[in-house]
């Protein structure tokens, strides 16, 4: 076994659609009018959160030849729900949709597991209240009743960058009185703004970090093709820069700037990266493109808070990429790391030291010293029901010469149901 957890990964690759993309495209499709088609819709558990969500509040959603498609039912045109909504795991769904049900003209309740349902909601519950919404609780947490209210605008500085809180915004904003403009201290992923210019160019404008949404305009249904989502092809990023003779090329990932900042720590790094650009249809259309990265040595690295919003979902990557750098890496400013599906800061200390990792937890991010080789201290890992940490455990794995058990890998469905059957591919 310890031959096999060594083997080099090499090859091409192609990972699943991006998770934040799927959310959105069946979020809009579902409010707009006309027929919206869906091209490489992830099927993972949080995107199947947000599909069953809609079709219980009545929105006729198939699929045919892979593509799925959803007949919009207009912004007014949604249905209460006979039973409450039930949001899984999935932090987006929940956001995103509050948003949204905020404004019409019926009652919603939403529930979740229990990862989401300690989640912080107060959020997106503080800004929306300020639009006039109407909650059950101020309790911060899941179940949440949302009472269909009529909403006015705002204008909203986010006291964090959040893409959920932005995008739960725009969608109540949508349903207001009058315009609503959102600041943001740093740019969160943008596919929200994006999707909404395909779907309704009058319905917003962008500056810089200023968002304008003018309530009114019809939203007409589009073709949406989702790229592949790059915080599942940065574990075969990372695989491909740490796991001796790897070469790796994956296709059609999505490069959103908003996205990408960790193949910025990789070029930081020194690592061999390539990236050929695809072709892209207009200025709002998700690049993508194709990359391969090749195993080298690593230089050590430092990020803050300015650089976390566009890899907040790759920081225990990045902390295992640190931990095979040629010195000492620091993580700062990652505090929304604890408030995801595990407090990820704890979870990513606890267990990368069973690995016998230097790992010293700040209450913000890491220092990690790459030069201390790794001293399995114990194999019996656990994803604390995190996929992504899940993940990242078992490409750390990969590293060390003993065999590991994951507890609870089964969370990689949560974005990446196919994970293992790629690791066994780049394997053979
Ligand atoms: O809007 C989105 O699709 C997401 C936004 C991020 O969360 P925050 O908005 O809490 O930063 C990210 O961590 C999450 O995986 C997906
Ligand atoms: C934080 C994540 O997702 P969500 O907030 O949608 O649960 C994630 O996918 O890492």
């Amino acid at each position: 076994m310890a031959e096999q957890n060594r083997t080099k990964l090499t090859g091409h690759i192609t990972v699943p659609g991006d998770k934040s993309i799927s959310h959105r495209s069946i979020i809009f499709a579902a409010i707009s009018t006309g027929v919206t088609t869906i091209d490489n819709f992830l099927k993972s558990a949080d995107c199947l959160s947000t599909m069953q969500a809609f079709k219980d509040l009545g929105v006729k959603i198939d699929e045919r030849d892979g593509q799925v498609v959803v007949t919009g039912v207009g912004l007014k045109g949604l249905t209460q729900s006979n039973q409450p909504l039930d949001m899984g795991n999935s932090g987006t769904s929940t956001r995103l949709i509050t948003g949204l049900l905020a404004g019409q003209d019926f009652d919603s309740t939403l529930v979740g597991d229990a990862s989401l349902s300690k989640r912080p909601m107060a959020r997106v519950t503080d800004p929306l209240s300020q639009m006039g919404a109407d909650f059950t609780n101020t309790e911060n947490h899941l179940p949440l009743t949302v009472f269909g209210r009529s909403l006015h605008e705002i204008h909203y500085r986010l006291p964090v960058a959040s893409a959920q809180v932005k995008s739960a915004i725009i969608l109540a904003a949508l349903q207001a009185t009058g315009n609503t403009v959102i600041e943001e201290p740093t740019a969160s992923r943008d596919h929200t703004e994006r999707m909404l210019a395909a779907f309704s160019p009058a319905s917003i404008d962008r500056e810089d970090h200023k968002i304008t949404i003018h309530p009114g305009h019809p939203l007409i249904a589009q073709h949406v093709t989702v790229p592949g989502d790059i915080s599942s092809a940065a574990f075969w990023l990372v695989a491909g820069a740490i796991v001796p003779g790897s070469s790796i090329t994956i296709e059609n990932v999505g490069i959103n700037q908003t996205r990408t900042g960790i193949l910025s720590v990789l070029q930081q790094m020194g690592a061999q990266l390539s990236i050929q650009e695809r072709p892209q249809a207009n200025e709002e259309t998700e690049p993508s493109a194709d990359i391969t990265i090749t195993a080298s040595a690593l230089k050590p690295f430092e990020i803050g808070a300015e650089e976390i919003p566009a890899l907040v979902d790759e920081v225990p990557l990045l902390a295992l990429l640190a931990a095979r750098a040629d010195g000492v890496s620091r993580i700062t400013g990652a505090e929304e790391l604890r408030f995801k599906e595990s407090d990820r800061l704890a979870v990513v200390a606890e267990e990368f030291r069973k690995l016998g990792i230097a790992i010293e937890e700040l209450p913000d991010g890491f220092v990690i010293d790459g030069h201390k080789s790794w001293q399995v201290q114990n194999t019996d890992l656990d994803s604390h029901q995190d996929h992504r940490i899940a993940m990242a455990l078992k490409i750390a794995s990969l590293l060390v010469p003993e065999d590991v058990t994951i507890r609870d890998f089964n969370a990689v469905n949560i974005s990446y149901p196919s994970f293992l059957a790629d690791l066994q591919r780049l394997r053979s």
